[in-house]
């Protein structure tokens, strides 16, 4: 079936929704498609289209669950929906939603909660630069009380870096506005309208050679093998030679790129893509390998970093870590076990930053300035940015 090509017309933003369990994320990302489909400039995605399992999806190659698309009247957006508090810690500290801002919902119900202050506080070292917070079920809320949360949460972003006092903060109620109601689609405008201004377009490094860090892997029968994510930087092509960097250094050729069901000409840095890999076995490929222009990365076991150890009010560990400990590492979106070894520093307490050499248990394509985080028993303990690559 011929399929429309993908036409670049506007710049592309990833974006996201965030924040506690059960404060309306979901309902939010399916009333932002509902108003822009109304605009005609989206497709309306209900919220059970948003909110299930990736094994279910199964028309075309780029189907990610939590990923809706969409365009306001100047960009066009990939909105990640995750779809619970486990895959937002993951997606978050792999970086494999990679976003250039994100919406922090908030019920005006009920305020800060533990998972909006922990989000917060990934989004920062992830280095989410710009979040608009949505203080959702605002049709439920008592207004002084709104006006309280809105206090709180402003003090919260402000706590962690952000420009919590100018940042936009919109009274969203993502339920009504499915409904219809005008009052709260006009609401959801604004909270687009304040991302589209308050997010810049990042700068894109399109010129650099192309790198994909693998999100999932699908088969699509007859055509072969595809990996998705995305474009961290350059450009990739059909016909493309890539090396896929895994278990073993693997070669192939690109031969179909496509963004939401759209075939592309070419992706480039920022964009999320399916890329159909060439004789490539189901096998072969999985989560946290790294696609890219052959020779332009090699994978490295040995690292030095500065690496902040969460306290335990941040979710973290309450006893200090010592040389020896052996986290799981999430770079990228690779999930690998190293040791840590602190140096001449006996121990590293919650709450202290330190510089710490890292052996990864398998080699992945490291460079300075990369992040990373370490988690422990399916929590975050502690995240940090590589320094210098030893071998
Ligand atoms: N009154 C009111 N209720 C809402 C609103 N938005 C969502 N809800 C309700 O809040 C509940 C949770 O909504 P979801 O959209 O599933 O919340 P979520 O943040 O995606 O939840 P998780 O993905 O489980 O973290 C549902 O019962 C919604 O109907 C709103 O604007 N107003
Ligand atoms: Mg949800």
């Amino acid at each position: 079936m011929p399929k429309t090509a993908y036409v670049r017309t506007k710049p592309h933003l990833n974006i996201g929704t965030m924040g506690h369990v059960d404060h309306g994320k979901t309902t939010l990302t399916a009333a932002i498609t509902k108003v822009l489909s109304d605009r005609g400039t989206g497709t309306f995605v209900p919220f059970d289209r948003i909110d299930r399992a990736p094994e279910e999806a199964a028309r075309g190659i780029t189907i990610q669950i939590s990923h809706v698309e969409y365009e306001t009247d100047t960009r066009h957006y990939a909105h990640v929906d995750m779809p619970g508090h486990a895959d937002f810690i993951k997606n978050m500290v792999t970086g494999a939603a990679q976003l250039d801002g994100a919406i922090l919902v908030v019920s005006a119900l009920d305020g800060i909660m533990p998972q909006t202050a922990e989000h917060v506080l990934l989004a920062k070292q992830v280095g989410v630069r710009h979040i608009v917070v949505a203080l959702n079920k605002a049709d439920a809320g008592d207004p002084e009380l709104t006006d309280l949360v809105e206090l709180e949460v402003r003090e919260l972003l402000t706590a962690h870096g952000y420009d919590g006092e100018h940042l936009p903060v919109v009274r969203v109620s993502g339920l009504r506005a499915l409904e219809g109601d005008p009052r709260w689609t006009d609401a959801i405008s604004a909270l687009l309208d304040a991302v589209d201004t308050y997010v810049p377009v990042p700068e894109r490094y399109v010129d650099a050679p192309f790198l994909l860090s693998v999100e999932n892997v699908l088969t699509i029968t007859g055509r072969g093998t595809v990996v998705t994510g995305a474009v961290e930087r350059g450009t990739v092509r059909c016909g493309d030679q890539v090396a896929v960097l895994g278990g073993e250094t693997l070669h192939t050729v690109v031969t179909g790129v496509e963004t939401f069901g759209k075939p592309m000409e070419s992706a480039q840095a920022g964009d999320n893509v399916a890329l159909l890999l060439r004789g490539l076995p189901r096998d072969q490929v999985r989560r946290g390998d790294v696609v890219a222009r052959p020779g332009s990365v090699t994978p490295r076991h040995r690292f030095t970093a500065e690496m902040y150890v969460l306290s335990s009010e941040e979710g973290g560990r309450r006893t200090p870590l010592s040389t020896g400990y052996r986290p799981q590492f999430y770079i990228r979106t690779a999930d690998v076990v190293g040791a840590i070894d602190l140096g001449e520093r006996a121990v590293a307490r919650p709450g202290e930053t330190v510089t710490v050499t890292v052996e990864l248990g398998r080699a992945v394509p490291l460079e300075p300035s990369l992040g990373f985080a370490i988690r422990e028993g399916g929590r975050t303990v502690g995240a940090g940015t590589i320094r210098t690559v030893e071998g």
